[in-house]
């Protein structure tokens, strides 16, 4: 990181317009919107930190994040390059070295090699739910923060399965289908409708319990899978076991994260389990079906239709893509009938997309500038109160280490000469982050902290901003 350089003040952000587009909880940590200032007691104006120039700060934005992200951003000052696609991985790496932060969705792999490369990264930013794209460990152990929005699309997405489930009980997909090619083919033979079907969420996080509740609405019965145990919503109803689920339910909806364990969760075994004539939907992630597993399912009657929005491998980019050269079964899917067929668009609505922009945006600002890690899905969640305009020769003193006996005296001693105001540490894994404000500190003091915890041994990362 380089050194600190200069004080920027930058205007102070709109956070009520925020508030008015964000359906995220998180939101509530902002400061009140300006028509509640009258209530409040008068707080000193809270003073932006930056480690340096704003307008120093690049910041890569790929995967046409939305406009509402892109503004707060550039909003700051930052330098922001935003592309519509994910990128290959040589030129993803070739963009990386020299991006303070990136912001991506679930395509753009950040692994290990990526990373290694990623030399002046801060934070990323996943402007969806799924983090599995990143590895999260590898990022913590190099201080690079990673924030997502843990369930800004949860609505969109238990929508749109709801509209898949009826979908699926009409085979409206191939009606429509054949009526596009000219056929008028008026059946009624083995289409259903859904009230008094049964539903089998599996996975009953911010997305299953969505759906329980409007599957219930529309008069289905809920049971739900999960390895916690949940309270279910209305009258649904946990199950022990997979299977349980699998033998009972008229529809199995898949809403787990991609995991070692989830991969391939239903496969051959899992399709013998289900009923006669049921039908499968997947809009969590593409490992967790085993596709030729269901392309026999689909064959021999056993399912009588599916919904996939998410494969094993995706497009980096829209266009004729989704062939053989893909997934090799590509074409033996596609030949399946009642077979609904999206392009990973669960989270894909003007709302969810609005408000994952401002989520993740926020999340950033509030790391790049005063080091706040709250939202954060693999460093600890630390945060103080903000440093005010009335303080001007503090410093806010960021030191990623490691989890190791020891180091926090290490600190004390350098941080000692100084008046320390505040102060947190948490850790997380091998990883700990301790944030320090100190009072009465020149451009001298803060060189000379910055270069003594720099040369600790348990260093990942040294911040300072003031
Ligand atoms: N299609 C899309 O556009 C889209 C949009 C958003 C999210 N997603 C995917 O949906 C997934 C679920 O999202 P969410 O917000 O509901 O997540 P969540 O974390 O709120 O819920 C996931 C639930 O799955 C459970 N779970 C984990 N492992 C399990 C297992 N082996 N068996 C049974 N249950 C298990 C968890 O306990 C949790 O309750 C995300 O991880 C993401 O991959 C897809
Ligand atoms: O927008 C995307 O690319 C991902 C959507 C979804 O899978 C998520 O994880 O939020």
């Amino acid at each position: 990181m380089a050194a600190p350089q200069n004080i920027v003040q930058i205007p102070k952000p709109d956070f009520a317009h925020r508030l008015s587009v964000s359906t995220s909880p998180t939101a509530t940590f902002h400061s009140p919107p300006a028509s509640f200032s009258g209530a409040l007691p008068t707080r000193a104006a809270p003073k932006q930190l930056k480690p340096f120039n704003t307008q120093d700060i690049k910041i890569l934005l790929l995967e046409n994040v939305n406009q509402s992200g892109r503004d707060i951003l550039t909003g700051q000052g930052y330098q922001v390059e935003a592309l519509k696609t994910s990128l290959p991985e040589d030129q993803l790496i070739e963009k990386i070295r020299d991006v303070h932060v990136i912001g991506i969705r679930s395509k753009t792999k950040l692994n290990e090699k990526v990373l290694r490369e990623a030399k002046n990264l801060l934070v990323v930013g996943c402007f969806c739910i799924g983090t599995n794209q990143v590895d999260l460990e590898f990022a913590a152990k190099h201080g690079i923060a990673v924030f997502n929005s843990p369930f800004a699309n949860s609505r969109s997405v238990a929508e749109l399965v709801i509209g898949e489930i009826i979908t699926l009980a009409r085979q409206l997909g191939d009606r429509s289908n054949e009526m596009h090619r000219g056929t008028w083919n008026k059946v009624s033979n083995k289409c259903w409708e859904i009230r008094g079907k049964t539903l089998g969420i599996v996975g009953y996080g911010h997305i299953g319990s969505q759906l329980s509740v409007l599957a219930e609405a529309m008069g289905m019965n809920v049971i739900y899978y999960d390895v916690i145990s949940l309270m279910g919503l209305g009258t649904s109803r946990q199950v022990p076991t997979l299977n349980e689920l699998l033998n009972e339910s008229d529809f199995v909806t898949l809403h787990v994260p991609e995991l070692p364990e989830t991969k391939n969760m239903i496969s051959t075994a899992q399709f013998e389990q289900m009923k006669e004539g049921s039908y499968l939907i997947n809009a969590s992630r593409g490992t967790v079906v085993d596709i030729p597993a269901l392309i026999n399912a689909s064959r021999s009657g056993k399912i009588a239709g599916a919904a996939l929005d998410v494969y094993p491998n995706e497009p980096a980019a829209n266009g004729d893509y989704f062939t053989n050269d893909l997934n090799t079964w590509g074409e033996d899917l596609r030949s399946l009938k009642n077979l609904i067929l999206t392009p990973h668009i669960g989270g894909s609505t003007e709302e969810a997309q609005r408000a994952i922009g401002v989520e993740v945006g926020d999340a950033l600002v509030r790391y790049i500038n005063q080091g706040i890690t709250l939202g954060s899905v693999n460093l600890p969640e630390c945060n103080l109160r903000s440093l005010t305009l009335e303080e001007p020769d503090h410093a806010r003193v960021i030191y990623i280490h490691q989890n190791i006996p020891g180091v926090l005296r290490k600190v004390n001693e350098i941080l000692g000469n100084h008046n320390v105001d505040k102060q947190i540490s948490d850790s997380k894994g091998d990883v700990a982050y301790l944030m320090a404000d100190v009072s009465s500190v020149g451009i001298e003091d803060i060189k000379e902290i910055s270069e003594s915890l720099e040369a600790l041994s348990s260093r990942v990362m040294v911040r300072v901003l003031y």
